[in-house]
């Protein structure tokens, strides 16, 4: 791909898998630079990864030809508001915030700058991302293809047509990580209760995840309930457990779930 300037503004967990992701594909580590009000952050990535670092958003906002705005979206606006004090003319910018539009991350900037939204997932470190991204029409193609192929050295990317998909993106990929997570944490408490110990309660239902990830990302032409039904011994043990979530209402629950993220991120658009 093409190397530009590309600055992180904002060194939290997810700038810091993007930008390991990012080093481990082979991205020139001194065309990046990130920005953070505090050191211990910054030192450990300059350290770990050999980037660029500075405590000073501008400094790093003028060194740059791409800006990842990084920030909570609740410090987004005072952030960008700060950034209209350097040249901002002639660079791209990359928000990955949850719940804030491109026409009020404009407004922010106080300018109509080229701007991609995307939404991330924290597995990017691992190259491993799962990452969607909206451009309106006034991108040009090169920034498009830059801000694609830029997402595109942590993990997979998909196009959406309309903003509001990105929405769907956050609740189906970037908050889903934790989905994963929290089922389990919920497995691993309940092998630990059958006797397990902690590191064998967690080896089971990790590498069972493994395992299930993996098949599920090489059988691309089985539907996943297919490989369900492959493990389901009819009136077995599997068949019993299943039984358990369906009429506890497994499917509701999910899309409950997932009908909140989006909720929580129209909520975020009309608050930040
Ligand atoms: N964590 C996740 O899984 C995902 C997060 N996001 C989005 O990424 C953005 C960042 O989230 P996280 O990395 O999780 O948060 P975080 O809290 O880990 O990182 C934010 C960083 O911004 C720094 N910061 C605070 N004030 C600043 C300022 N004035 N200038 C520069 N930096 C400043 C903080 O010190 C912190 O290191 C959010 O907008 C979130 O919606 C998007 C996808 C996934
Ligand atoms: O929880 C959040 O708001 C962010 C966006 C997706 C993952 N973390």
């Amino acid at each position: 791909m093409q190397h530009r300037k590309v600055a992180f503004i904002g060194a939290g967990n997810m700038s810091r898998s993007i930008i390991s992701g990012m080093v481990k594909s082979g991205y020139p580590a001194q065309l990046i630079t990130a920005s953070n009000p505090s050191r211990p952050k910054l030192d450990a990535l300059q350290q770990d990864q050999g980037i660029n670092i500075t405590q000073d958003n501008l400094e790093a906002v003028n060194a740059a030809e791409v800006i990842v705005l990084a920030v909570k979206p609740q410090l987004m606006e005072e952030v960008c508001r700060h950034l209209q004090q350097a040249n901002l003319n002639g660079k791209l910018f990359v928000s990955i915030a949850a719940g804030i539009e491109s026409a009020r991350l404009q407004q922010m900037l106080g300018g109509d700058y080229p701007l991609v939204r995307t939404m991330p997932n924290t597995p990017s470190a691992l190259g491993l991302g799962m990452t969607g991204l909206y451009a309106d029409a006034q991108v040009t193609e090169a920034d498009r293809e830059f801000a694609g192929e830029l997402l595109k050295q942590v993990g997979e990317i998909a196009w959406v047509d309309s903003e509001e998909m990105i929405n769907g993106v956050t609740a189906a990929a970037g908050s889903s990580p934790a989905y994963f997570f929290l089922f389990l944490e919920a497995m691993q408490d309940e092998a630990k209760k059958m006797g397990f110990d902690n590191a064998t309660s967690r080896l089971l239902v990790q590498q069972a995840m493994l395992g299930a990830a993996q098949m599920v990302c090489n059988n691309p032409e089985l539907e996943i309930s297919e490989l369900r039904a492959q493990v389901t011994s009819k009136a077995g043990t599997t068949a019993a457990a299943l039984n358990h979530f369906e009429e506890n209402g497994i499917r509701e629950l999910v899309s409950g779930a997932m009908r909140s993220a989006v909720k929580r991120a129209g909520e975020m658009a009309k608050t930040f």
